[in-house]
């Protein structure tokens, strides 16, 4: 059952160059941009830096408007949604972004943290808001007992949990992963990685899930969409996109990561499945 579906999204963004006569340009970050995300699937998007990765995510969470094209959550058109229209969608996506710090208020305990989705809501759980948080943290594996801690308090991998702690608080179908895992070292990365694995199977949603390092997406996504220049260049099967890449700049990017070596990735692939 196909979740979101993104159609010719186009994203111009308007720049004005120094001085008062400068004049203004045009650039187009993200260029007639079609995809699906299928319910309980992850599909990846990679490209380098700049290729209009994070733009597509936010115009897939309707942070961004795109100038033109369409978004479709569940068969309803959310482009232009607003109003009860708009929170209902921005319950079923949520994002996780890269910098788990600068995207949790240092001034509000994880359990406020976590529970600020539902407030915004007016949603008062069954059991209180501390039981709430403290089952959520258990769920992503940090200790039930921090919930009055603040984030500062916490590792990078751990803040990290929280982040998806306070995404999963809505039950979303979707949550978009913006180079989630990219700014924690690799094993706590691994970890992260098995968790993000193993809510998907308990809860069965699905994931964007945006990354620079080809290991991981071939570790996590069934499919992978390759941006270049605000466009998707090739998209397909994990397996047909890094087993038999089509697209020269696909080569180009998988000839630059020696990193997958894929005696080593299946193996990694195997363990994760266990
Ligand atoms: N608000 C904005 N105004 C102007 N240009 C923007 C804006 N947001 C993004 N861009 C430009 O759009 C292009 C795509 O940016 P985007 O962040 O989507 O790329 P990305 O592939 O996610 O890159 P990275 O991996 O570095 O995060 C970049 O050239 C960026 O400078």
């Amino acid at each position: 059952m196909t979740l979101l579906e993104v159609r010719g999204v186009t994203k111009e963004f308007v720049t004005r160059g120094e001085g008062a006569r400068a004049r203004k340009t045009t650039f187009t970050a993200v260029d007639d941009v079609s995809f699906e995300v299928e319910l309980g699937e992850t599909l990846a998007i990679v490209g380098e830096s700049g290729s209009g990765k994070s733009t597509t995510a936010r115009i897939a969470a309707r942070l961004l408007e795109p100038t033109t094209g369409t978004v479709a959550f569940d068969g309803q058109d959310v482009t232009r949604a607003t109003g009860k229209d708009l929170s209902s969608f921005r319950n079923n996506v949520q994002v996780v972004f890269q910098d788990p710090f600068s995207s949790l208020n240092p001034r509000y305990t994880v359990e406020r943290i976590i529970t600020a989705p539902l407030s915004y809501q007016g949603i008062t759980p069954k059991a209180g808001r501390t039981a709430f948080a403290q089952e959520l943290m258990e769920r992503v594996g940090l200790n039930p007992d921090h919930c009055r801690r603040y984030p500062a308090q916490f590792s990078g991998g751990q803040a990290q949990r929280i982040g998806i702690a306070r995404a999963l608080a809505v039950n979303p179908k979707l949550v978009i992963c913006d180079e989630a895992v990219s700014a924690l070292d690799v094993s706590i990365q691994a970890q992260v990685l098995e968790l993000l694995m193993r809510l998907q199977r308990e809860s069965g949603f699905s994931y964007i899930f945006i990354a620079h390092d080809l290991a991981v997406v071939r570790q996590i996504s069934q499919r992978v969409a390759v941006m270049n220049r605000g466009r998707i260049v090739e998209l397909g099967s994990c397996d047909q996109v890094f087993g038999a890449p089509e697209h020269d700049y696909t080569k180009t990017l998988l000839a630059a990561v020696p990193r997958i070596n894929p005696e080593w990735d299946a193996r990694r692939r195997q363990k994760a499945a266990r």
